[in-house]
């Protein structure tokens, strides 16, 4: 099989702006050329912000910072900064302080239905050409006593996850189901990111 990454190619080079090792994974599936510069953003947010508008603002706030930052050195890309939240009955829990703050969410989390919002800004460095959007999944998770959560939380998976939670990892245990795109709870929908990168002239696949 032919892998573009080792062919020359016309595609313009992705920057994700991110920490996360989730989007660092997740980004590859596209099989599109990848760099990765993580922004030292600040992550405050104005408490009177929709959910949609503190996670399109935070990917912004994000993907601009690096997009600023190439643009000063001449280099170019497409840069892309992401945000995930999690939001029950109109609060939204980002990730947990500390493990007190973890068994807080999750206990008020567990058998109830929540939804995660991330959202994915893209910032062309050169034109400085933006788009910004979101994604919204539900999940239902299951009911859990005390001793589940205490021994998730000593699994150390919540500590830098919104919701305290992974549904990727052992948290998928946690899980009853979900309405919406799985790779939207993980950090990165992809779907809405190959939808984006069309206005960019990228088609994938
Ligand atoms: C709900 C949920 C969140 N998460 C993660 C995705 C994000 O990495 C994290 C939310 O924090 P974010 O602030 O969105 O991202 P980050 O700080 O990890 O990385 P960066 O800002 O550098 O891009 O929670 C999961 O991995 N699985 C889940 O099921």
């Amino acid at each position: 099989m032919e892998n573009i990454l080792d062919e020359p190619h016309d595609y313009p080079l992705l920057v994700l702006a991110s920490t996360s090792p989730r989007r660092q994974e997740l980004i590859h599936t596209l099989q599109l050329p990848v760099e990765v510069e993580p922004s030292n953003e600040d992550e405050t947010v104005d408490i009177h912000w929709a959910p949609y508008e503190t996670v399109e603002q935070l990917a912004l706030r994000k993907a601009n910072s690096v997009a600023r930052a190439r643009r000063a050195r001449g280099e170019g890309g497409l840069v892309i900064g992401a945000d995930t939240i999690v939001v029950l009955r109109d609060t939204i829990l980002g990730k947990p302080e500390n493990e007190a703050d973890a068994f807080r969410m999750l206990s008020a989390l567990q058998n109830e239905v929540h939804e995660v919002y991330t959202g994915v800004a893209i910032i062309d460095a050169l034109t400085g050409v933006e788009l910004v959007r979101h994604r919204k999944t539900a999940v239902w998770m299951r009911p859990l006593n005390p001793e589940q959560i205490t021994r998730y939380i000593a699994s150390g998976e919540p500590m830098d996850k919104a919701g305290s939670y992974g549904i990727q990892g052992l948290g998928a245990a946690l899980v009853d189901r979900i309405e919406g795109c799985y790779f939207n709870v993980v950090g990165l929908p992809i779907s809405l990111l190959a939808d984006m990168l069309k206005v960019y002239g990228i088609e994938k696949p």
